[in-house]
């Protein structure tokens, strides 16, 4: 049977990539994205912008919503400190069978908790089912239609504290209006636009970092 796009990036991740080496991972990648074929990661120049929120928050506790590889999986992940925890939401079986195999690559197992399942079910069980009171950063990069409500939902189920920083993928392309509107527009929140470009394009996207104010 014909292999899937993921599973070819898992392949390019095995042969170029060191075991253990997430930097090499993410090498792996945006040369297999740039060579090869084209994938949804956030991608080299975004992931940049990622890593400097990530060194500058020190975040403890991370919520990903949107594994698809685990490419933002292994970049956060590889920046944490010891004790730090990530847990990650993949809808796509196929996607999370791929992503769990690239971060054991990298030897991030350790840090990262791959969950399956819709965001939409999962965030009301994330305080009883994965002992986390709140978390420090949440890097949204899942359906885009699907940004607004998970962010009203965290903020009614207690997930986020005063500082909790949301950054949030794609809000040019394929683009997230009205959460961008929200964020933008609400006293909680703090927002900030990073100007980039669609991971291995020269089309315009960017992140928008919003921190929560309470
Ligand atoms: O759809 C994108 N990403 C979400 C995939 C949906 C996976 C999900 C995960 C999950 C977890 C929990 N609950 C529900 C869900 S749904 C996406 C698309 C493009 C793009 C840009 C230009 C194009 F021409 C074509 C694609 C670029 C990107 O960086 C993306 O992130
Ligand atoms: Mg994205």
């Amino acid at each position: 049977t014909q292999s899937t796009r993921p599973q070819r990036l898992l392949g390019a991740v095995k042969k170029n990539a060191t075991r253990g080496d997430p930097r090499s991972v993410v090498k792996a990648i945006d040369q297999f994205c740039r060579q090869k074929e084209w994938a949804m990661n956030v991608g080299d120049e975004k992931g940049c912008i990622l890593d400097s929120v990530v060194s500058e928050l020190n975040p403890a506790t991370v919520l990903e919503l949107g594994t698809y590889c685990g490419y933002s999986t292994v970049r956060i992940a590889s920046m944490l400190p010891p004790h730090a925890k990530l847990i990650t939401l993949e809808f796509n079986p196929d996607y999370a069978a791929v992503a769990r195999q690239v971060i054991a690559w990298a030897g991030l197992e350790d840090k990262v908790q791959l969950v399956e399942g819709a965001s939409g079910d999962l965030i009301p069980k994330m305080s009883e089912q994965f002992e986390v009171e709140t978390f420090d950063l949440v890097f949204l990069d899942h359906w885009k239609d699907r940004y607004l409500p998970d962010t009203k939902l965290m903020e009614e189920c207690g997930l986020l504290k005063k500082g909790s920083v949301l950054l949030a993928d794609n809000v040019i392309c394929p683009g997230t209006p009205e959460y961008l509107e929200y964020v933008r527009a609400s006293p909680r929140y703090e927002s900030q636009y990073f100007r980039s470009h669609l991971e291995y394009t020269k089309v315009e996207d960017g992140l928008e970092k919003s921190v929560f104010l309470g």
